[in-house]
């Protein structure tokens, strides 16, 4: 109650503040009594509770915005805080990324040319203006000062993002003498709305169990489980020399998927040595390049019958059929890539260039229809032809062991992220099992695959065999 009176004398003295002063004000002219003020101090903690308590109650209903309604938090909390970050941090950001101009001393007409040098240059700052919301993130304008150009900001955009937390900035020239910012929050592809759509579906019913076309095997180097997952990328390329660990690596992952309502398809030009201890979990297996190009054509058969079920059900692939007519996914595993394309002489032409456009096909149209690629190769090249070029721009996910020559890790990495280059060069012919690897953030990281004993892994497949799905597609 005494606390209640004191801050209601508090009040009442912000209120007569505008009236005349009384008798006793303090010197200034502030309209402050000594009482007044005596009264605020005794009320500070009071007033700090006061505080400390509506930004907790602010604080709750901002997160509980930004979880229940994160349309309605962007546009009411969200935008001002990010605006206040881009103020808050420009001039240093200026400094820091080379985008501040500097006013050199110039003499004048009547000037001391030296006294005009010794005086300091003194950097200008651009002006960062206009910032308004969008639904994606903000626009904003900088003014650029005499002599810069917009190439200098375009240079500082990831330097930007950085220092604003967002996921990226990106700079058109404006007008004259200004250039337009836009600053998307999130990665409006991969970011939460992509995965509130998958949420979406699989509350429906109508989207894959992530679990199911993921198979861990091994660790990163930051410490997460590596994992080939289908649902993320669709298509794998995976490279290494002889004994670097490729076989194991795809045992592991086989092992996994043939426990999981998946069909999978063998194509082993090397006589399906490799993939033979799987033949019985295998609906399909083919052993030389001919055997190859009629599974393959089997398979593109299948993906029009995918293709013409979906059309049925106007849906765009087969995660969004009912239960009762999705097909099952395929994983079509090719060992030694390069068996299929290298044509020894002319009467192999024509089969190779069934086998290798049907590959590149299914490359194309698969991932919506449920058909999957693991591509493994030893040595890949551009001398397998431009064929293959094509076929790796489908195969996003990347894993490449040791190699034995350049070329084989330029193919694999060179045209995605040419920094893994050389982190796939530094690996050992003592570290079997390590590879440079496809990373959802970061685009590629170190890892190792766990060791398991092939003959456990075989085992562990050929119990599966009662799984094995038909592919009528597939009967020969
Ligand atoms: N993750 C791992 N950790 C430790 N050693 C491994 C690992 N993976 C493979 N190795 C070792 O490397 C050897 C070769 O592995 P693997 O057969 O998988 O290689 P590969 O690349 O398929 O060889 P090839 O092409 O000749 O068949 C294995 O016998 C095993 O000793």
């Amino acid at each position: 109650m005494q606390v209640r009176n004191g801050l209601s004398a508090h009040l009442s003295s912000i209120v007569s503040a505008s009236s005349p002063a009384p008798s006793g004000v303090l010197p200034g002219g502030a309209g402050v009594t000594p009482e007044q003020l005596y009264d605020l101090v005794q009320n500070l903690p009071l007033i700090a509770a006061w505080a400390a308590g509506a930004a907790l109650v602010l604080l709750v209903v901002a997160v509980t915005l930004r979880l229940s309604a994160p349309r309605v938090y962007w546009f009411t909390l969200g935008w001002l805080l990010l605006a206040a970050r881009m103020r808050l941090t420009w001039r240093r950001l200026a400094l820091n990324a080379d985008i501040s101009a500097i006013d050199r001393p110039v003499a004048g007409l009547f000037d001391d040319p030296r006294a005009a040098r010794s005086r300091a240059a003194v950097p200008l700052i651009p002006v960062l203006w206009q910032i308004r919301p969008r639904a994606f993130g903000v626009t904003a304008s900088i003014g650029m000062h005499s002599g810069q150009t917009p190439e200098a900001f375009i240079k500082a955009a990831e330097a930007m993002a950085h220092a604003w937390g967002v996921h990226a900035v990106r700079i058109t020239p404006g007008r004259r003498g200004s250039v337009d910012l836009t600053v998307l929050r999130n990665d409006p592809l991969t970011g939460t709305g992509a995965h509130e759509d998958r949420d979406a579906l699989a509350e429906a019913g109508r989207a894959p169990v992530a679990a199911d076309l993921l198979a861990e095997i091994g660790r990163r180097e930051d410490g997460q489980t590596w994992v080939i997952d289908l649902s993320t990328f669709p298509h794998w390329l995976i490279t290494g020399a002889t004994q670097s660990g490729k076989s194991t690596l795809i045992n592991a992952a086989v092992a996994q998927w043939a426990t999981r309502p998946i069909a999978l398809v063998g194509i082993d030009c090397k006589g399906g040595m490799e993939l033979a201890p799987h033949a019985s979990r295998l609906s399909a297996l083919a052993c030389d390049r001919t055997e190859a190009a009629d599974v393959l054509t089997g398979l593109l058969d299948e993906a029009q019958d995918r293709m013409r079920l979906c059309r049925e059900h106007r849906v765009r692939n087969i995660w969004q059929l009912p239960d009762a007519v999705r097909p099952v996914p395929i994983v079509v595993i090719v060992d030694e890539l390069a068996e299929l394309y290298l044509i020894a002489d002319r009467s192999e032409k024509e089969v190779t260039q069934r086998a290798t456009a049907n590959l590149l096909r299914l490359g194309q149209l698969g991932a919506a229809l449920g058909i999957h690629l693991i591509v493994a190769g030893q040595r890949v090249g551009s001398d397998l032809g431009s064929g293959v070029t094509a076929l790796r721009a489908q195969l996003a996910g990347r894993i490449c062991l040791r190699v034995n020559d350049d070329e084989t890790a330029l193919m694999t990495f060179g045209d995605l992220h040419p920094d893994a280059v050389d982190a796939v060069q530094a690996i050992s012919p003592h570290d079997q099992g390590v590879a440079i690897t496809t990373a959802d953030v970061g685009g590629w990281i170190r890892a190792r695959s766990t060791y398991q004993d092939p003959a456990d892994l075989d085992a562990a497949v050929a119990e599966t065999a009662p799984l094995t799905p038909r592919l009528p597609r597939l009967d020969h």
